[in-house]
């Protein structure tokens, strides 16, 4: 029995990916909170014929608590999206509080959940969601998870699209590491489990290596004012999710990038810092997933010395996000006492 929640479930991601959710034979219950719109999404779903259980939750109630309660896993989509011009950075203001009360709640209710956090900017939310969870005294590294598959679907389907056989797309396996946002998303090219063509001119590498990076504003330009990236990250969600959920039923040695806590795995964090040459509270990299989240961080490995200079420019970066996420719950905290 695994009981998946949606925060945020009637968005523009959420109500696809509780779509894919639903379609999921692992998931036997699924809860959608959202402050509206849920009972309609929830009563939609719930006429699919799959296994999950659906049903839907508004703030009203503990409407909150009663989504979360008996939880296994947490996905939050919960927060608003980018407009053009906009940074993942300007979204801080708005999402920074709402990621916080969504994980007071989990916190509370749901402390042992896996929490696979979508909101940005996610190299910040997924900082607060771990303060949040440490001043309850419930923090566990190993189930606390920044999504960035999309940044992983995308290279797939570029590099794809590069060898010129879109078929090979869902074959197609790019490890993405560092962040999810601009120059912290640094493709690991040279890793890909289908070269490149070796035609490829230097500009057409740097090209695609920027693409990838700045993938999300692609989107958010071709929309216009309607958000940010929604179907195609919800296809990224549920396929996360549907490897933690594969972990969580004992399928051994699935791996998947995700931007974790290094404390999650001490070795793994102390190859990484060697690596990095810096040490830094979170950063996304190749994970092993298990029945308890984390397994194990896996190293980056061998890196072209272009990938190294890209790392470089997002360490200092990355450093700056999770500061701006720590700071805002320790202040946050100064005036208001945990609801324990
Ligand atoms: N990690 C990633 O790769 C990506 C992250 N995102 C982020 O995901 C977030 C959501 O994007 P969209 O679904 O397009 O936005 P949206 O505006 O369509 O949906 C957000 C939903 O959150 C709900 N919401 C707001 N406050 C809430 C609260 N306190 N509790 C529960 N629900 C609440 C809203 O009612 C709305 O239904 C944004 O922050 C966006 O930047 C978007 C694409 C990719
Ligand atoms: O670009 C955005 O704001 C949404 C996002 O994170 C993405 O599409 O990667």
């Amino acid at each position: 029995m695994v009981k998946a929640v949606v925060l945020g479930a009637a968005g523009g991601i959420g109500q696809p990916l509780a779509l894919l959710l639903k379609a999921n034979p692992l998931v036997t219950e699924l809860g959608l909170f959202d402050i509206v719109n849920t009972p309609g999404v929830a009563a939609d779903l719930s006429h699919i014929s799959t296994p999950a259980k659906v049903e839907g939750y508004l703030p009203p109630d503990d409407g909150l608590k009663k989504a979360l309660k008996g939880a296994d896993i947490v996905v939050i989509p919960a927060g608003v999206p980018r407009k053009p011009g906009m940074t993942r950075d300007d979204l801080f203001k708005i999402n920074a509080g709402i990621v916080k009360d969504l994980a007071t709640g989990i916190a509370t209710t749901a402390p042992k959940a896996f929490i696979l956090v979508i909101s940005n900017p996610v190299n910040s939310t997924v900082p607060i969601v771990a303060e949040v969870f440490k001043k309850h005294g419930v923090f566990d590294p190993k189930r606390l998870f920044g999504v960035t598959t999309l940044d992983v679907v995308r290279a797939s389907t570029f590099v794809a699209e590069i060898i010129g056989d879109l078929s090979l797309s869902k074959d197609v396996v790019v490890p993405v590491v560092g962040g999810h946002s601009g120059v912290t998303i640094v493709p690991l090219l040279s890793q890909s489990s289908h070269p490149l063509p070796s035609s490829l001119s230097q500009e057409s590498h740097a090209a695609l290596v920027n693409r990838i990076q700045f993938g999300g504003d692609e989107v958010v330009k071709a929309k216009n004012g309607a958000g940010s990236a929604t179907l195609s990250m919800a296809y990224a969600g549920a396929e996360f999710a549907a490897k933690v959920l594969r972990a969580l039923n004992g399928e051994k040695g699935i791996v998947a990038p995700s931007y974790v806590s290094v404390a999650a795995d001490a070795s793994g964090s102390a190859a990484l810092t060697k690596e990095l040459g810096q040490e830094l509270a979170f950063f996304s990299s190749n994970v092993e997933l298990g029945t308890e989240g984390v397994a194990k961080i896996i190293p980056l490995g061998k890196i072209t010395e272009g990938e190294q200079t890209l790392i470089k420019a997002a360490l200092p970066e990355l450093a700056k996000n999770i500061e701006t996420g720590v700071n805002f719950v320790s202040e946050a905290y100064k005036t208001e006492e945990p609801r324990l």
